[in-house]
């Protein structure tokens, strides 16, 4: 049996290939949103199993494994195009692939039971891999190309793999692979591993760097952003709104404060459900009347900041009026007769070092609206006669 006579080093590309899906699982088991890792990953695998075999086969347990390692390549190249077509968000050709799978199988039992041949096994079964391989590249070139170089390298070199698996048996004459019996130790078998070893190395070095990337972005937009209502939270507002206040170009600015009316009344009668519904109706609301340079933040609970670049008290006041007309205006999620209301403190913010004392103005503001009654909007420098100094408890009541 082959397992006699183990020359350690022929397993060396197996072992490799296995550690790098070790690597692959690992990678995927940290975040399995990235299921390109596990397609990879058992591509690997699979591939590891036939290329340690036909390392120690004779040409009899070639001729007799010639099936089940075929299964095991094609399965592994099927594999392969998965998560080339899982990462570059193409279909999938399942029909197609069986189909040559089935074909390509079908040729390799002829030429190992019927009329032995390992020649003409290569042949085939290369090209079959190679044609399965190949069947994602057309809808990836009718999409948008990649614009960083990870992600093209990624796209050219998968081709070229899979261009070489086609033509890789016709190298054969090259290489003088006469003597059959000398398969695992000749030229063509070590050209054919060290090759599947240096592009498997290369798929994971790209993979792994693209997933890192990707892992680290979304670790970086978690930590920036809310997660209920996607907008920027009160770190990564006060952050990015210290840039804005340096830039002399964005002025004059406005800085918002809003907060939802009588929310706890919303959660407590229609239920927490429905509090979150119309955070995000409020949250969308804000985004789809600001523009570029401006910025909104969930300052946390029903709280919400906007700072609005390029627009004088005014404006700003006719936009904080618009978003609470469009709120109140809702009438998707509570029910008839209820409406949802917010009311607004609005200040210039007049230099780079203003910031922080203008939230506490343009809280102080927002405070006086609510004491005023609610659903209004008040701006720094304005006289509300109507201002109703209650307490904002019996306001409620
Ligand atoms: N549904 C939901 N509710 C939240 C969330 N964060 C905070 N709240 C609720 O928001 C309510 C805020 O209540 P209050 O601070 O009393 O404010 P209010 O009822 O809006 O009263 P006024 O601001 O004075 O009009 C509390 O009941 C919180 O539990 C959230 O993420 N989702």
């Amino acid at each position: 049996m082959f397992i006699k006579n183990v020359n350690i080093f022929l397993l060396v590309p197996s072992l490799s290939i296995l550690l790098l899906a070790g690597i692959l699982g690992a990678l995927w088991i940290i975040n399995k949103d990235q299921r390109f890792l596990l397609w990879l990953c058992s591509s690997y695998a699979l591939v590891a199993i036939p290329l340690g075999f036909q390392s120690y086969a004779t040409i009899e347990e070639l001729n007799r494994y010639a099936l089940p390692s075929g299964v095991l390549y094609l399965s592994s190249a099927w594999f392969l195009s998965m998560s080339f077509t899982e990462r570059r968000q193409v279909p999938s050709q399942p029909q197609l692939a069986s189909l040559i799978g089935v074909f390509t199988l079908s040729v390799l039992v002829y030429y190992s039971s019927i009329e032995p041949n390992i020649w003409a096994r290569l042949q085939s079964f290369s090209f079959g891999a190679g044609l399965i391989l190949l069947l994602p590249i057309k809808s990836a070139f009718k999409k948008e190309q990649p614009k960083d170089w990870i992600n093209q390298t990624l796209l050219y070199s998968y081709i070229f793999f899979s261009i070489f698996s086609i033509i890789r048996p016709v190298l054969i004459p090259f290489f003088g692979f006469k003597n059959i019996g000398d398969f695992s130790k000749s030229i063509y078998w070590l050209v054919t591993a060290m090759s599947i070893v240096f592009f498997a190395l290369l798929f994971t070095t790209l993979i792994c760097s693209i997933a890192i990337r990707e892992m680290l972005d979304q670790l970086r937009n978690e930590r920036d952003h809310d997660s209920l209502t996607k907008i920027l939270n009160r770190r990564s507002f006060q952050e990015a709104a210290q840039r804005r206040v340096k830039d002399k170009r964005l002025y004059p600015i406005a800085l918002l404060a809003g907060d939802l009316d009588h929310f706890k009344y919303v959660n407590d009668t229609w239920g927490h459900g429905c509090g979150d519904q119309i955070l995000q109706l409020v949250s969308s609301t804000l985004q789809r009347n600001i523009r570029a340079n401006d910025l909104v933040a969930r300052f946390g609970g029903e709280e919400f900041v906007l700072l609005l670049t390029r627009i004088d008290l005014s404006s700003a006041e006719q936009v904080a009026e618009r978003i609470r007309f469009e709120i109140n205006s809702d009438k998707s999620v509570l029910p008839e007769g209820s409406k949802i209301t917010i009311s607004f403190g609005i200040v210039p913010i007049t230099g780079p070092s203003h910031l922080e004392s203008a939230l506490k103005e343009a809280d102080e503001l927002l405070y006086n609206a609510k004491n005023a009654g609610r659903d209004r909007v008040h701006i720094a420098g304005k006289i509300y006669p109507d201002i109703d100094l209650r307490p904002m408890q019996e306001a409620k009541n």
